[in-house]
């Protein structure tokens, strides 16, 4: 075990035993063990020397283009979880259809549950919100919910993970030990991606849930479509974006109109973001401290919508609506946003979901959402609709 400067936390008191995965169609990172942990807030002046610190060390002992892997929580003022791996590998996305590999014998019991907060609490944070909407120049917030279970039995983390990538084969997925268990899921969405000087960025906002029926599911995509609700709520992410990235990436490309995509679970509005950075010292940190959160996760303006997150939300969210991803030392590097995913820890599991509150929206259809959202989740789990 390596010794540790000041500002990284041993880490064997960390779960360094556990594989550090994180796969995307452009590239996918197997990791195991940790040699050194940053434990540091991104808002930290301190944040990029120690970057910095490990990125040499490891270059000292003859890593040619070291990388950092983890977890960056949704407050920047929070400590990122940043790991240098032991050993690391990056492979292409496997040649062969995933959906083969359901694991349709994976099944787990609830044998306790909790709504964080819960229904009644959860509305009347919504209605909240949409009241700072009258008197102030707050125009979008996105709240959120947990579910806490207790299963039948410890989750099977490889068995689990095998059903994220099967039943959501276009998502980013990510398995990623942190200190309170081990996040996995199946996020839709990119908040970056930087490769040499390149930068793309795929925002989501806007949602409609998937029907079994084909031409009801092509009914509730062309609502989704039609939505002036959520086409507003998908243009105030777009824009805050381009006016946030804007002094870092020229030659911005971003479609007018939002495109359509889907997951198994839901429709969303999508726009795919594409630029050069400017100055070729640019890293995703940078990036990162430039954009997140979006409106996708926080709201507009940024700074307020993060106020009345920290005001009306009885919860933390820590790493949810984060972001999971890595970074090498070129400053290249991917990051999803850390939503449709479970933190695990034995047989006790948080799930989260949130949705985008505009003036129109209404508390119900929003607390309807996010139980949709977590569908993802519960689905891989193999727990029923019935069973919460
Ligand atoms: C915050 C989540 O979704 C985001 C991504 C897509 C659509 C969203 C929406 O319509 O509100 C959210 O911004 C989540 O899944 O927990």
């Amino acid at each position: 075990m390596d010794t540790l400067v000041s500002g990284f936390f041993d880490s064997a008191s960390v779960t360094t035993s556990m594989p550090f995965l994180f796969y995307s169609k452009s590239s996918s990172v197997r990791c195991r063990g940790a040699k050194s942990v940053l434990e540091c807030p991104l808002t930290d002046p301190t944040f990029s020397r120690k970057l910095d610190d490990l990125f040499n060390r490891e270059k000292a002992q003859g890593v040619d283009n070291p990388i950092v892997v983890g977890a960056i929580p949704f407050d920047l003022a929070q400590p990122c979880h940043l790991m240098v791996p032991q050993w690391f590998t990056f492979q292409s996305a496997p040649p062969f259809d995933m959906s083969q590999f359901n694991d349709t014998g994976f099944k787990h019991r609830v044998r306790a549950h909790q709504f964080v907060p819960n229904h009644d609490v959860f509305i009347q944070c919504v209605e909240q919100a949409l009241t700072r909407f009258d008197d102030t120049d707050l125009k979008k917030v996105v709240l959120s919910r947990l579910l806490e279970l207790e299963l039948d039995k410890d989750v099977d983390l490889t068995r689990l993970m095998g059903n994220v990538m099967a039943q959501n084969p276009n998502a980013y997925h990510f398995n990623i030990p942190v200190k309170g268990g081990v996040m996995i899921g199946a996020s839709p969405e990119l908040l970056i991606r930087k490769k040499d000087e390149r930068v793309y960025s795929n925002p989501l906002a806007g949602s409609a849930k998937r029907q079994d029926d084909q031409a009801l599911d092509g009914a509730a995509a062309d609502a989704l479509w039609q939505s002036k609700k959520d086409q507003y709520e998908h243009r105030l992410v777009v824009d805050s974006i381009r006016s946030a990235i804007s002094g870092y990436v020229s030659d911005l490309r971003i479609p007018e109109e939002p495109s359509l995509v889907n997951t198994p679970t839901m429709w969303h509005l999508s726009t795919q973001i594409e630029g050069c950075v400017k100055e070729s010292a640019t890293n995703t940190f940078d990036l990162i401290k430039a954009i997140h959160p979006t409106p996708a996760m926080g709201g507009t303006p940024t700074q307020h919508a993060k106020q009345a997150i920290d005001e009306i939300e009885p919860h933390d969210r820590h790493f949810f609506s984060g972001l999971v991803g890595w970074a090498d030392s070129k400053g290249n590097g991917e990051w999803a946003i850390a939503i449709r995913c479970a933190e695990v820890n034995g047989a006790f599991v948080r799930l989260f979901a949130g949705a985008g509150v505009v003036p129109d929206s209404n508390p119900e259809n929003e607390w309807i959402e996010t139980g949709n959202k977590m569908r993802t989740m519960l689905n891989a789990f193999g727990i029923k609709r019935d069973a919460l």
